[in-house]
């Protein structure tokens, strides 16, 4: 992924307002005056669809600071190399656990946890769900995958028991502690030039009498 500072060439030293402003500019040009790409939370919608506009669009999403990106029905997250707390609260997991139709909201990772989760409560087949996790090295799956297990470890358990909340700190342990086999395996597919560092796992766990 390119980052922001690479997109203009000689306009991006500055730091100051102006700089900024130059960069926007310099960026809007760029991109040759069309609707502004950031908008677009689909990159089913960037028209024509080709791998210059789609990645223009991530790009401007990205020089936007929006991270998540719907590509029809996979999401497409990018690594911010920075610290976003907001995008990861608490309040935030509980408003993708509580709308009505969360892939209405903006495109984030709590829309697929939430998917996956409802799908294992509504116990419609296939009520076991799965979530790939796919990119290169440094992409950020990792960190995906502990996001995904914090939110499910605070939308499964109630606030009101705290024996729930911690039985259900305990699984996202678990979960986390499996990683190095589940790399392992991913690293085994590099060795055989079939996968570049992939990871699969069973989410949210099975579902026993109503708690996870
Ligand atoms: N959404 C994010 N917000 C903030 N930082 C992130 C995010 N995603 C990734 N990072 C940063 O990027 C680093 C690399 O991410 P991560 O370890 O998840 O990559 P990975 O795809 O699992 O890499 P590998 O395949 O080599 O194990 C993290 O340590 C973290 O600092």
């Amino acid at each position: 992924m390119l980052s922001p500072c690479h997109i203009v060439n000689g306009h991006s030293s500055g730091t100051d307002v102006q700089g900024r402003t130059s960069l926007k500019e310099d960026l809007q040009q760029f991109l040759g005056g069309e609707a502004p790409l950031h908008q677009l939370d689909d990159l089913t919608k960037v028209n024509p669809v080709t791998l210059k506009t789609v990645l223009r669009c991530l790009q401007a999403r990205y020089t936007e600071d929006i991270f998540y990106t719907n590509a029809g029905c996979t999401l497409v997250a990018l690594n911010p190399f920075k610290p976003i707390p907001q995008l990861y609260a608490p309040e935030l997991m509980q408003e993708y656990h509580a709308a009505p139709q969360p892939q209405k909201l903006k495109p984030h990772i709590f829309t697929v946890g939430e998917q996956t989760f409802r799908n294992v409560k509504s116990l419609i087949e296939p009520i076991n769900q799965s979530i790939v996790v796919s990119g290169e090295s440094g992409a950020g799956k990792t960190w995906t995958s502990r996001c995904l297990m914090k939110f499910y470890a605070v939308v499964a358990s109630s606030p009101a028991s705290c024996e729930n909340h911690k039985m259900a700190e305990r699984i996202e342990q678990r979960i986390l502690n499996s990683n190095p086999v589940m790399e392992a395996f991913g690293e085994l597919g590099v060795l055989c030039a079939v996968l570049q560092s992939h990871f699969l796992w069973d989410s949210p766990p099975s579902r026993r009498e109503g708690v996870l």
